[in-house]
């Protein structure tokens, strides 16, 4: 007889989510109170009311969730894998910061034993915390990018990742050649674009830090990979951006020196962008690229308010990144707390964001960032099971709120404002379980 190999949970919970945009759809967030998610194999086969889907399904094993809130796995749409342990450097600007803290453990990456440990916690405080995809600013050294890539892989982690190439002005370990950067990338991108849930980005450091050559190599990986994503950074600190106007004099602004090589495109995400031009604005609305804002390090290292207003009149995509570790961990809901607190900092320059814009925010705008949203970012019939349930403990500030609450709304603006890792009871990526807070990661992927 043949057997029937598919595996059917029928997740029993109220969920909400951002099929569309609440900056251009005011119906953007979608709420289900007593809902039902039927997964199959991993994938959303359905989804509507408890009672109908049960009514649909009777055989299907259910997994009550009642007393909690469904979100969809948040997407961290910048993060640096090798600063988890630099987290906390305060009170210096970016260049300062860099030198000081971020770097000189950067460095410690070229041993493989310390990197690997590192991969392990870095995967690990992103599933903690919530968060199944992730545009993980790599390492400098490609041992250490591969290590990341297994243990995403091992682990459910969604990473879009790449070795962060440079070849000047930061120190002389840490620097490449652009024959070397290309070969390096190029062996990563044939053993881990397309693996499993792994993606490749293609990643120069800034343009301060490299040369023409080094983002011509970049440009070159991406004509002759189908799909790669591209990162890095921009216009995120005054005194970068003069350096970076002294290094490319015949550039017309920051993004030309990315967007001159061919480097800004729809699967382009750029972070912090705090000080654009208005020619810079236009052009990435123009090639889709998106801006990752960075709100927690942007506090951090003083970096400046982010013009949210001007990114939206422009028409240029925003996700959300933590940018670890200038940012200040890796809660996507504290990040998107902090963006509601810079917003409304700017009076009248600023966009006042409800909590359906940071539910947005932390996933499926980070799913259109990295063109994968046929994929993830919501929970619509054919997405993966990519999911985060909010169930605080008794005792707790947010079950306090919860049990309080007299509408669903009341438990998304109460998630975000008061919401920390132990609030998360539950997180799924791809259908599977990747963490559970009574277990713990360790029980489930060891
Ligand atoms: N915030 C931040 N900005 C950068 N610009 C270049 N490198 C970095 C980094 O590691 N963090
Ligand atoms: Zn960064």
């Amino acid at each position: 007889m043949i057997q029937n190999l598919i595996t059917r949970t029928l997740y029993r919970a109220t969920f909400m989510h951002t099929p569309a945009s609440p900056f251009d759809d005011p119906a953007g967030l979608q709420v289900q109170e007593d809902g039902g998610i039927l997964v199959e194999n991993g994938v959303i086969a359905a989804t509507g009311t408890y009672a109908e889907l049960r009514g649909a399904f009777p055989t299907a094993e259910v997994s009550d969730l009642r007393g909690g809130l469904l979100l969809p796995g948040f997407i961290d749409t910048h993060v640096h894998y090798p600063q988890g342990r630099v987290i906390g450097g305060l009170g210096m600007p970016l260049l300062e910061w860099l030198e000081k803290n971020a770097l000189p453990e950067e460095a410690r990456l070229a041993d493989t034993t310390y990197a690997r440990a590192v991969a392990q916690e870095f995967t690990r405080s992103l599933l903690h915390n919530g968060t199944t995809t992730a545009l993980v600013f790599g390492s400098h050294f490609a041992s250490a990018v591969d290590l990341l890539f297994g243990e995403a892989e091992r682990s459910g982690l969604r990473a879009v990742a790449g070795l962060v190439v440079s070849d000047r002005l930061l120190r002389p370990e840490l620097h490449t050649t652009p024959e070397r950067a290309y070969a390096e990338s190029k062996a990563l991108i044939e053993k881990w674009h397309g693996t499993g849930r792994q993606l490749y980005a293609v990643t120069p450091r800034f343009s301060l830090s490299a040369s023409e050559g080094i983002l011509d190599a970049c440009a070159a990986l991406m004509r002759e990979f189908q799909g790669l994503r591209f990162t890095s950074h921009i216009n995120e600190n005054v005194a970068e951006i003069g350096a970076v106007r002294d290094l490319f004099p015949e550039a017309r602004d920051y993004l030309d020196t990315y967007e001159r090589a061919g480097l800004v495109t729809r699967r382009s995400v750029l972070a912090h962008n705090v000080h654009p031009n208005d020619r810079e604005l236009s052009v990435m609305a123009a090639h889709h690229c998106t801006a990752a804002h960075c709100p927690c390090s942007n506090s951090a290292l003083g970096s400046g308010l982010f013009p949210l207003k001007r990114h939206l009149q422009a028409g240029v995509h925003v996700s959300l990144g933590t940018d670890v570790g200038g940012g200040t961990g890796f809660s996507m809901l504290k990040e998107g707390l902090q963006a509601y607190f810079m917003q409304q900092l700017q009076g009248e320059n600023g966009v006042p964001l409800t909590p359906a814009h940071l539910l947005y925010l932390a996933t499926r705008a980070g799913a259109k960032a990295l063109d994968l949203q046929h994929i993830t970012g919501d929970f619509a019939s054919g997405k993966v099971f990519d999911a985060v349930l909010v169930s605080p403990s008794p005792r707790t500030p947010l079950r306090a709120v919860f049990d309080a609450a007299d509408s669903p709304d009341r438990l998304l603006a109460a998630t975000f404002a008061t919401g920390v890792q132990g609030d998360l009871a539950c997180v799924w990526a791809g259908g599977k379980t990747v963490y559970r807070r009574e277990l713990g990661l360790a029980a489930l992927s060891s």
